[in-house]
Parts: structure tokens; sequence; C-alpha cells
């Protein structure tokens, strides 16, 4: 595919960009006041990689990949923080036409609502060709052959999809679109959330493979936001574990779910039957996730679920601490020995 060159394109085509988000803070307006759905994060997304950023319904992963598009919309806002992400700068500073083009280009995007959110009045030929020509795209022929392959490849008839509406599409089909709209730009960002949900299981492997098989071949950053630890566990490199919006653990993949250092961490493990091994082993998580209204304000907002807690928990927001490669934002975290997955 050829597009135009973009002066603002400041990454070499194919350099997979770094993220560093810094002491984020994404507030929604409710009857209650602004209260944070992301309070104070800080995350490091290695170029080059595939994160995954996991966590209970409502701990703010969406709001967060939301943040890195600069796409929060009211009644939530950005209220404290940055989104670096290299050849873009801070992207919570980008705004207007800056903004639009760095969408589709430098960052591609599937949202959880992809299934619907296609138009459903145009073919998905006609909204692929009205995507290239805000971006600039020189050879639309060409772009169509790229969304076609990339369809194919995702088990769909390509040429047919292309022909069709949202309505002759299934759940399924319309979330495989979405991605290959995410991809078909060569974005070296890429975002996908809750990418798979729609998806059959033999489906979802499938899909899964592909992404990380595109991941590889072009050199992306990839952002997978998910509630599935199976999938995290199948094609993540590293995990970002959410809670009541903070991330309160974030590593390699393999030893976040090997040998889990946040108490959350390890609940969540216990919780999931195929990682357990054993049906009987797995135990919900005691309680609920906090909601905006409820997220403790002082101390560490995972305490009342907590079986670890301590009396430093009702008060002190917990340090970050370092565990090999790892961070985990716990009190307990290194200071005793950690429970085992089955304990
Ligand atoms: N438009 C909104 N107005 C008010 N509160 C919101 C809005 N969007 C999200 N929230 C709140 O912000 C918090 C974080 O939501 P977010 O969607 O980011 O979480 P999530 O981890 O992605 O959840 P899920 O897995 O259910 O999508 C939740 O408490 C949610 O209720």
């Amino acid at each position: 595919m050829t597009i135009d060159p973009d002066p603002a394109a400041a990454p070499g085509p194919h350099a997979a960009p770094g993220v560093r988000v810094r002491d984020l803070t994404v507030v929604y307006r409710t009857p209650l006041g602004e209260l944070p759905a992301l309070h104070g994060v800080s995350l490091a997304i290695e170029p080059g990689t595939i994160t995954g950023l996991v966590g209970e319904s409502g701990s703010g992963k969406s709001t967060l990949a939301l943040s890195l598009l600069n796409a929060v919309q009211p009644p939530g806002r950005i209220a404290a923080g940055q989104v670096e992400i290299d050849g873009l700068g801070d992207v919570t500073r980008l705004g207007g036409e800056e903004l639009r083009r760095a969408r589709g280009r430098h960052l591609g995007y599937v949202f959880q609502a992809a299934q619907n959110s296609l138009n459903p009045l145009k073919t998905v030929g006609k909204q692929l060709l009205d995507l290239g020509r805000s971006h600039g795209v020189a050879d639309p022929a060409a772009l169509v052959h790229d969304a076609r392959l990339l369809l194919d490849r995702m088990g769909l008839p390509g040429a047919r999809v292309l022909d069709s509406c949202q309505h002759e599409l299934s759940g399924g089909m319309r979330q495989r679109v979405g991605i290959m709209f995410a991809l078909v730009l060569n974005a070296h960002l890429v975002i996908l959330d809750e990418p798979t949900t729609a998806l059959d299981m033999i489906t979802q492997a499938a899909i899964l493979r592909i992404i990380r098989e595109i991941h590889k071949e072009r050199g992306l950053t990839t952002l997978i936001v998910t509630h599935d630890i199976g999938v995290a566990a199948e094609v993540t490199d590293r995990l970002a574990v959410m809670y009541g919006g903070r991330v309160v653990e974030h590593g390699p993949t393999t030893e976040v779910l090997g040998d889990p250092g946040h108490p959350y961490t390890q609940g969540l493990i216990r919780a999931i039957p195929r990682l357990s091994g054993d049906i009987d082993a797995a135990r919900a998580l005691p309680g609920r996730p906090p909601t905006l209204g409820t997220v403790p304000v002082d101390g560490c907002v995972f305490r009342e679920r907590c079986p670890r807690r301590m009396d430093v928990c009702e008060t002190g927001e917990p340090p970050v601490a370092w565990l090999g490669d790892r961070t985990v934002a716990c009190h307990a975290a290194g200071a005793a020995p950690r429970e085992k997955e089955h304990a």
C-alpha cells in the first residue's frame, strides 16, 4: 500500500513505538462529582511487545486504552498526567487534525463496541475507501487488496465481506472487520479492546494466532485489552493487571501468571479452572470489584478483598516494588513468602 508522505510522521516506517504513561488520572463526571477511573497510572509499554491489560470489569482497562488515543469522551476527561508515544510525543496534548491523522496511521485501534461501529448504510469496502481518502492513501486499489488479504487470512471471504453492509455480517465477522480496519493502514501501535469476545473458541484461537503473526511480521507494538486471562496467556509477552483504576502488577506474562506477586493477580488466577488445572481447585474471588463511587480514597484499593491485608493497607497507598523484572503495587509484596497458585 502507498501512503503519501506525512510530515508529522516522525518515527521510521517500521519502528515499533514505545509508550510511557505517566501519572495518568482520568475522571468521569457522575452525580457524586468527578470521580477517578484511573488514578495516577504509570505504565511503560515496551516497543515490539504485545502487552495485555487484564482485570475485572470496571477496573479501567478501556479507559486506559482510550487514553492512548486521547479518545476519552465526555463525561470523562484526562485530568492529569501524560501519554508519551515515540514519534508522536504526549498525545494528551494533541487535538484536531493532528490527532485525527495520528489515529489510523500511527495508532490502529479496534474498540470494544466495534461489532456495531460500522456505518449501517455503507458497504465495508466504501468505508475502507473513505478511511483511505481521509488518511491520504495514494493507491486505493492497493488498500482494497490489502484489506481483502487480511480478511481472507482471518478466515472470511474477503471480496464478499467488502461488498457487504453491517447487517449482512455476523457479530464475529464484524469483529474481524474491526481488526482489519485496525491493521490496514499499517499503524505501528495497535490497540485492540476485547478483539475476540464475539468469536467461538476455535475462531478465537485462530484470530489470536494471526494477530501474533502480523504483530511479528510488521514489527508492531500491540496492546490487547481483555478480561480473559486465557487470551492474555496465549498471545501476550507482557501483562499489566488492573484493579480499581490502578496497575497493580506488570511484567513478563510468564512470570505474572506463573508466580503472581499481587494478591489480586493470585486471586484472578485461582478463579480460572483451565489454568488451575483442576476445576474443584478454582475459587472465585470473594467480594466484588469497586465502582467509581466505592473505590477507597485512602490506602490500598484491593484491601477489602485481600487475604493479606495489614494495618498499613488502610491508610497508605501501596508503594511499587520490583520483583525481578516485574512491578507489584502491594504493601506485602516481597515482605513475606507469597501464596502459591494452589494454596
Ligand atoms: N461514560 C462513563 N461515565 C461514567 N463512568 C464511566 C464511563 N465510562 C466508564 N466509566 C466508569 O469508569 C470505570 C472504568 O471503566 P472502564 O470501562 O475503563 O473499565 P474496564 O476495565 O474496561 O471494564 P469492562 O471490562 O467492563 O469494559 C468504571 O467504574 C466505569 O463504570
